[in-house]
């Protein structure tokens, strides 16, 4: 099986154009077939702000009413896709950006309503949502896939799935195909013992160590969901799950030491 490397980066680096630069240029050294999926949270915040849209977050989920998915369409299918892609094409990797409603990429369904209204969200159901086939042929045509948080319902409407998930499930699906690794590139250097430490790294994360560091709170946040959907991924078929700081995102690649590996067992 081809090895293929799924990266997400996330919106505290996208929002600093340096570090974001520097990630893109080790991105485009990264060999062999690979597929980007980036955030961008903070930035369709503070669009949305300028706006006159205050964001509302609920279990590190955006509440997204009508007005608000026409910012996260401009600012993700736009703004920050397009500005990658560009970047990339002057670095010399032949990006094609996307969101899921190309090519038919991700299809989700609407969240439904139970005690908190999320709008416009859409839960991605499982493997059989992704079309593999269409991500395959871009990759063996030597695009590098750059891939938008924004999913759509096939009845004509876009939805906003939070990017971790998107890199996840993109994972799950094309494990059918691929020897994947998933990188979740962030601005910390790993899963920290101490959060505002950056030299206290976890290497290895397990789930029974991830137990005792939820029991210590530890971990909290955008990493609870991130570690969770991780081990999930690692559970349906994906061979490798790292998490760790984006300018390290080659050393990771390469397999060289960097970042917390997550694994099911020591
Ligand atoms: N043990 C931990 N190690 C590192 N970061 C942690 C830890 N626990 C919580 N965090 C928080 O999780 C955040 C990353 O989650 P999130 O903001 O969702 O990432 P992203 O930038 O990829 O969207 C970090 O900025 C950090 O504040
Ligand atoms: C439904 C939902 O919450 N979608 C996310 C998508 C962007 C994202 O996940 O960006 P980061 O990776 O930068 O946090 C949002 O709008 O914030």
């Amino acid at each position: 099986m081809q090895k293929l490397t799924i990266v997400k980066i996330g919106g505290n680096v996208i929002d600093d154009p340096r570090l974001l630069h520097r990630f893109l240029v080790d991105w485009a050294a990264v060999t062999g077939p690979k597929l980007l999926v980036h955030g961008g949270g903070k930035i369709a915040s503070a669009i949305g702000q300028r706006l006159g849209i205050e964001p509302k977050m609920v279990d590190g989920r955006r509440i997204t009413d009508a007005e608000t998915l026409e910012v996260v369409t401009m600012v993700y299918g736009g703004l920050v896709n397009k500005n990658i892609v560009a970047q990339l094409q002057a670095l010399g990797n032949n990006a094609i950006g996307l969101t899921g409603a190309d090519a038919n990429i991700i299809k989700a369904e609407k969240r439904p309503v139970k005690t908190i209204d999320y709008g416009f969200v859409g839960d991605v159901k499982g493997p059989e949502s992704i079309n593999v086939a269409a991500l395959d042929a871009m990759l063996q045509a030597g695009f590098t896939p750059i891939v938008a948080p924004l999913t759509h319902d096939g009845k004509g409407s876009l939805l906003n799935t939070n990017a971790d998930t998107v890199a996840s499930v993109l994972a799950v699906a094309m494990a059918q195909k691929y020897k994947v690794q998933l990188l979740y590139c962030f601005e910390k250097k790993g899963v920290l013992e101490d959060a505002a430490n950056d030299d206290s790294v976890v290497e290895l994360l397990t789930p029974d160590k991830y137990k005792t560091m939820q029991e210590k709170g530890q971990v909290f946040a955008g990493m609870l969901p991130k570690l969770d959907n991780a081990f999930a991924t690692l559970q349906s078929g994906v061979s490798i799950v790292k998490i760790g700081q984006s300018e390290d995102v080659l050393a990771m690649a390469e397999g060289k030491a960097a970042g917390t590996t997550i694994a099911l067992e020591a």
